[in-house]
């Protein structure tokens, strides 16, 4: 089970003066949800497609199940991905989508029902896709990726252009698979999408991963000791707080930030000095946060501050 389901080594790839990818190695493993992040440019989109043979990398190598994607037999049974929702014949039906790319594999109809009602689209299916919306066409894709019931999918960005439901859905359905057992890899450059989705992270930027480990591990690490302070009497707080030696920023209205000092000193603090307070706790670091951090030296195109330059 804890074999390697997506393996990429040593991955290179230029596009004219543009390095796309420069070095990408990384492993996506069974029964979790991998999230693939990074600013835009990054490099995962071209990832995606070298390791379903859409782009030859100039150097290195991607396996699915230990085998090169062009060596597959009936490949739509090994990996499903949604790389592009947009790619579809307008003029054809939804349903007839799925039952073409069906018959191209030796698939019967009776799977292209199945899918489309574990992708919500019963309702729509025999309607035109050109007339489908983005969060509908999305929908579309995850059902074609997953007409082979393939043990690794890929999905890039899925949750673009969906609405509120039909994120919480998107979240609930990638966990699902992953909880069968499947290997899950989803690219997104939104953290919240990822936050409560993924277990796992690789973050990547210029091309090479700058961090792969746990959801949990990244925003552990992230959190960097601080203490999170919910006070009717801020100004209060940071005077007795800053007296004793430690560091305290606003958030926000009536919450503060507390550096180098722990949640026991800082309520004992609080308390000794009658500043009254609602909530001390360990802080703990939102995965946008940690990813933020990460990503700070790596992003290709940063908008400018008011009134500064870009960093
Ligand atoms: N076919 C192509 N021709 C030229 N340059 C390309 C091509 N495909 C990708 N690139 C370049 O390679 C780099 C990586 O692009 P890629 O689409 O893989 O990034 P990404 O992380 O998916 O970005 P985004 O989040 O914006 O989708 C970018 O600088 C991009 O402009």
């Amino acid at each position: 089970m804890n074999t390697a389901a997506i393996e990429v080594a040593g991955l290179r790839k230029r596009f004219g003066g543009t390095t796309a990818l420069d070095g990408m190695t990384f492993t996506v493993r069974p029964g979790r949800v991998t999230g693939f992040a990074g600013p835009n440019g990054a490099g995962k989109s071209t990832t995606m497609r070298v390791i379903v043979g859409l782009d030859a990398p100039d150097a290195g190598t991607a396996l699915v199940g230990g085998r090169p994607y062009q060596s597959l037999r009936r490949p739509l049974t090994h990996v499903g991905a949604l790389l592009d929702a947009a790619a579809l014949q307008p003029g054809r039906s939804a349903r007839n989508h799925l039952l073409w790319l069906a018959h191209s594999q030796g698939l019967t109809a009776s799977r292209v029902d199945e899918v489309v009602a574990q992708s919500g689209l019963q309702g729509a299916i025999r309607r035109k896709a050109g007339g489908y919306s983005l969060g509908m066409r999305q929908r579309l894709g995850i059902a074609a990726a997953l007409l082979g019931d393939p043990p690794v999918l890929m999905l890039d960005e899925p949750f673009n252009g969906m609405d509120p439901e039909g994120i919480v859905w998107m979240r609930g359905f990638l966990r699902s698979l992953a909880v069968e057992g499947r290997a899950v890899l989803v690219s997104s450059h939104l953290m919240s999408e990822l936050q409560d989705t993924a277990d796992h992270l690789v973050v990547i930027g210029r091309g090479r991963v700058i961090a792969d480990a746990s959801v949990a591990e990244l925003t552990a690490d992230a959190s960097g000791g601080r203490v999170s302070v919910r006070t009717a009497m801020p100004g209060r707080a940071v005077e007795v707080l800053s007296a004793a030696g430690a560091e305290a920023a606003a958030t926000g209205p009536g919450t503060l930030i507390i550096t180098g000092s722990g949640a026991e000193q800082v309520a004992m603090l609080l308390s000794r000095n009658a500043v009254p307070f609602s909530e001390v706790s360990a802080h703990r670091a939102t995965l946008e946060e940690a990813y933020l951090e990460l990503t700070r030296d790596a992003v290709e195109f940063r908008a400018a501050a008011p009134g500064g330059e870009a960093r």
